[in-house]
């Protein structure tokens, strides 16, 4: 199969593995598509949908036959995960991921594959929604999307290209950063907006009054809070593996909520009128330039 592979193993199938999986197959870059995971229940809907073509509780077992796995679990269930596959994978076969923090992983990758290293390529699809399991995996996910790699100084550039090749077969568009940055740029555009609508709807649903309040609420409350229904799991892992980064964050949100309580309490018209329009000509700016890059 020209530039495709034979056996692909997707570990954890849902929303961001499913859709890789779907993608791959629509492409014709895939010829069998091994699910494993942590619940039948899952799998079996991933299998009954044709996300996959076989299923196995048991990375173990099926580790051997892969040309490639792709880590798609919550980034705290990689470790395990690769310890399990080490002893198994073929030299050629390519270990990559799909998490949303990097650093940890290339750490992960260094102390479970060490000596797999030229088959490791990090990655992150810059896709998803709220939405989890097999049953949200979607053809076209990843279409006009981002998918950045953090490849590591040992990856070999034929897994890195390989890697590269089939994500673009699924539509996306690749960029290269290091773990780094990559976790410091999503902990300012990903990981700390999560956090900051998780403790908003957790702040309005302790309220006393809370039900009366969610009767009201409407699109304001419904887009600002969207990403408030993610896999809890996900986000908690998410948090914990980018937490130094996250922690920084947090703080500089603080410092501009404390701010606005400023001008707020002081009833600053100029300064409140200011920070709107800094902040409306930022999104406005951002989201002109989304849509021209054919994302919506
Ligand atoms: N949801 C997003 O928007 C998004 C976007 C980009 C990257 N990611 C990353 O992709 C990964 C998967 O996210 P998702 O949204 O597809 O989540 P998901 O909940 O839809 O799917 C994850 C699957 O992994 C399975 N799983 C959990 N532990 C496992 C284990 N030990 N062994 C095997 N399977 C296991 C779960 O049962 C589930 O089916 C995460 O690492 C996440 O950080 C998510
Ligand atoms: O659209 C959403 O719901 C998402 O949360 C997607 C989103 C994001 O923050 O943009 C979330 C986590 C990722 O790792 C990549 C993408």
């Amino acid at each position: 199969m020209q530039q495709g592979i034979t056996t692909l193993v997707v570990v954890g199938v849902g929303l961001i593995g499913g859709s890789f999986a779907l993608s791959l197959k629509r492409a014709g870059k895939v010829q069998h598509v091994i699910g494993v995971g942590r619940t039948l229940d899952n799998l079996t809907r991933a299998l009954e949908l044709g996300v996959v073509d076989e299923i196995s509780q048991d990375l173990a077992a099926v580790a051997s036959r892969a040309d490639m796995v792709l880590l798609a679990c919550p980034v705290g269930q990689m470790g395990r995960m690769m310890q399990a596959m080490a002893p198994h994978l073929q030299p050629h076969a390519i270990v990559s991921d799909a998490g949303s923090t990097k650093g940890d992983v290339a750490e992960l990758f260094r102390t479970h594959l060490a000596d797999h290293l030229a088959g490791c390529v990090p990655a992150h699809p810059i896709a998803g929604s709220e939405l989890s399991g097999a049953a949200a995996a979607q053809y076209g996910l990843y279409e006009k999307r981002k998918v950045v790699l953090t490849p590591l100084p040992e990856t070999s550039s034929g897994a890195c290209d390989k890697v590269a090749g089939l994500w673009q077969a699924c539509g996306a568009v690749i960029h290269r950063m290091s773990p780094a940055e990559h976790d410091s740029v999503f902990a300012t555009v990903s990981h700390l907006p999560h956090l900051l609508a998780f403790a908003y709807v957790g702040m309005v649903a302790g309220k006393p009054d809370a039900e009366r309040c969610f009767d009201f609420a409407a699109t304001g409350f419904r887009d600002f809070t969207r990403i408030a229904g993610s896999h809890p799991e996900m986000w908690k892992d998410i948090t914990l593996a980018n937490r130094s980064a996250l922690l920084d964050e947090l703080e500089r949100y603080r410092l501009a909520l404390a701010a606005l309580t400023e001008q707020v309490a002081a009833s600053d018209e100029a300064g409140l009128a200011s920070t709107f329009d800094t902040a409306r000509t930022a999104r406005v700016g951002w989201y002109q330039r989304f849509l021209r890059e054919g994302q919506t």
